[in-house]
């Protein structure tokens, strides 16, 4: 039975479990439940806070668990990222109020509010930079005009939240973070096909199948627009001078696909979503 590990709350919460359902695999009926049996797939969830799940696959206690990329290695866990799940996306950033630090040298001496003081301890200490950091559980950007900090370290999404409290980033990326997978055993049994599904619901999400026809010898030009990901299916049509073609396309460029597939002479192009998917 593999143990997997899910954030029960926060950001990651809803997509992760939405990802886990479209994977095939059991939700949680009642919200508040803490583990979830689902021996129809071999696996049992264990509902807990994003921050905690780290150190359970890290001490090997769950076999493998869905966290932020920021939040393992501020953990200092065991664990390691064995794929990334495309959702969560954050940036993490030093701010300051304007004029106050002009680069990461100006944080020496300094004292930083964070979430997160393992992630920003080790880098400033890579970058040779000393400075206090003052730990709090969040609306860490609060600290500066509270008086307990000079800059803060935080996730920084839309930006909006450092702004109105009268901050501005400073200093270089401290981390491009995401959702992913971790585990300590990542060589363990089930792991692999729980990766498989979950990379089938990526693909699934951002790819749509493009089937179009086309005047024989334009394939190759039309393959060049449409590689597909190994190469595209060319099927012959009752008019021995025209091919159907299918190929999968990135969602996000499905309309200028189509409009450099129309204007090289396809017709009849459709474009369906990809329901499931094992690539
Ligand atoms: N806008 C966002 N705010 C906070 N975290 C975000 C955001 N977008 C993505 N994340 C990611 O979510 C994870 C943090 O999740 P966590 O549940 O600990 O905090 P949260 O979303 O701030 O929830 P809460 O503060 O209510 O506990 C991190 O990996 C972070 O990078
Ligand atoms: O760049 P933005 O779009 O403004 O989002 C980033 C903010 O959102 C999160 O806070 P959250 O609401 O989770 O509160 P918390 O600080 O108490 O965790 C994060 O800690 C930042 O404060
Ligand atoms: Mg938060």
């Amino acid at each position: 039975m593999l143990r997997i590990a899910v954030p029960n709350k926060g950001s990651l919460s809803e997509t992760a479990v939405e990802m886990l359902v479209e994977a095939g695999y059991a939700g949680r009926r009642d919200p508040r439940a803490l583990t979830v049996a689902d021996p129809r797939n071999g696996v049992e969830f264990f509902y807990l806070r994003p921050r905690d799940i780290a150190t359970y696959v890290g001490s090997g206690a769950l076999d493998v668990g869905i966290t932020g990329r920021d939040l393992l290695l501020d953990s200092g866990s065991a664990a390691v990222e064995i794929q990334s799940l495309d959702f969560g996306g954050s940036t993490f950033r030093f701010a300051a109020p304007p004029g106050s630090v002009a680069g990461l040298d100006d944080l020496q001496g300094l004292r930083v509010a964070t979430s997160y003081p393992g992630l920003v301890g080790d880098f400033l200490a890579r970058h040779g930079v000393t400075a206090t950091l003052i730990r709090l559980d969040g609306a860490v950007e609060s600290a500066v005009r509270l008086g307990v900090a000079d800059a803060v370290a935080d996730v920084v999404s839309t930006g909006s939240t450092l702004r109105a409290q009268g901050l501005e980033i400073v200093g270089p990326v401290i981390l491009e973070s995401t959702a992913v997978l971790i585990s300590a055993q990542p060589e363990l049994t089930g792991i692999a096909t729980l990766q498989r599904r979950l990379q089938g619901v990526l693909v699934a999400r951002q790819y749509v199948l493009m089937d179009y026809d086309l005047p024989a010898e334009l394939l190759e030009r039309a393959t060049a627009i449409t590689p597909g990901l190994e190469s595209p299916t060319v099927s012959p049509l009752a008019d021995g001078s025209w091919v159907a073609v299918r190929a999968m396309v990135p969602r996000d460029e499905t309309n200028h696909v189509m409009d450099a597939l129309y204007e090289l002479g396809a017709r009849a192009i459709l474009v369906s979503s990809i329901h499931a998917a094992r690539i």
